[in-house]
């Protein structure tokens, strides 16, 4: 049985639909990505399936109830991350896990959670005077506070250096080596590609491609660049020339990396670049993005 089922979800904010009509499902033990641009519909969805929105049109199903009628008994259950955390700023770090711990049914030790993401040494800091990475943190201990079977991460390393960042992953990695399920939200396509099984890629509120990453890269073409920029009279209809280079466009990379080597020695050319890349989500998530599918 899945974990998450969304079918035919769509919401709207009076008159403009920010998601359209969306299905998609989350497995066992799974990092699902919602990937795309701003105002994508990343945040609109996750609020359904935290049960802090109704849906305007179809069915959501989280951890076999509905989220909004069953918040009593599936809330406990799950640790949310929200995009922007919004605790009390008076209050240490650790009267906020402590206040935090009153709405889990099984918190963790505070101090063992507030170590796995390096503010132990902030605990009687006041939240208001910790910098805006450490309160990142800070909202992700509260999500991983309750030791939940899912968590959802609305953006979850937005603002923390590159360090704090890692270490957030490897974090989140241990806990789906776990079991934990988790969705999560992010601009980073580095943090999609380290965490993520499968990965949704919206875009104004319909989903354009979903998959594992492999799945999204082989939708785009991988590239051969040529330098000086001659190519066999087969390749020809593939390739753009720019300058001294040209870029061959396939879908056969190793065939025709084969291919293009064995007519240069044939031929006497030497190229003095070569290069051979396979498309990257980079790739993809930006020819979504401008719009060319
Ligand atoms: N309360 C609201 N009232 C009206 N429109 C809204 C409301 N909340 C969101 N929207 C609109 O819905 C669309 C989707 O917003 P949402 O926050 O879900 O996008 P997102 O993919 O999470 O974006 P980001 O990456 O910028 O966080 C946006 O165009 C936004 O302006």
């Amino acid at each position: 049985m899945n974990i998450i089922d969304v079918r035919g979800l769509s919401r709207t904010y009076k008159k403009f639909t920010a998601v359209d009509s969306i299905n998609f499902s989350v497995a066992p033990g799974e990092c699902y990505g919602l990937l795309g641009t701003n105002g994508a519909g990343k945040t609109s969805t996750l609020e359904v399936l935290e049960g802090l929105a109704a849906p305007s049109a179809g069915t959501v199903e989280v951890l076999g109830g509905d989220p909004r009628r069953d918040r009593v008994t599936l809330r406990p259950r799950m640790g949310i991350m929200l995009q922007r955390g919004g605790l009390p700023s008076g209050l240490t770090v650790r009267e906020t896990m402590k206040l935090w711990a009153g709405t889990c049914s099984n918190p963790q030790p505070a101090d063992a959670v507030l170590d796995q993401v390096d503010l132990l040494h902030k605990a009687d800091t006041k939240v208001g005077a910790l910098s805006g990475g450490e309160q990142r943190r800070l909202d992700l201990a509260c999500a991983l506070l309750g030791g939940s079977e899912l968590i959802f991460l609305d953006e979850p390393t937005t603002g923390l250096d590159p360090e704090s960042r890692r270490n957030v992953w490897r974090l989140l990695r241990e806990l789906k080596e776990s079991g934990v399920t988790m969705v999560l939200t992010t601009h980073y396509l580095e943090e999609a590609e380290y965490l993520c099984d499968r990965l949704c890629i919206l875009h104004r509120g319909r989903i354009e491609l979903e998959g594992t990453l492999a799945e999204l890269v082989e939708t785009r073409a991988s590239e051969i660049v040529l330098e000086p920029a001659l190519v066999p009279e087969t390749h020809a209809s593939q390739a753009i020339y720019e300058g001294d280079r040209v870029i061959v466009h396939t879908n056969n990379l190793v065939t025709d990396t084969h291919g293009i080597l064995a007519w240069a020695q044939d031929n006497g050319v030497t190229y003095t670049h070569f290069a051979a890349r396979p498309a990257t989500l980079e790739d993809v998530f930006l020819s979504i993005a401008e719009g060319v599918k």
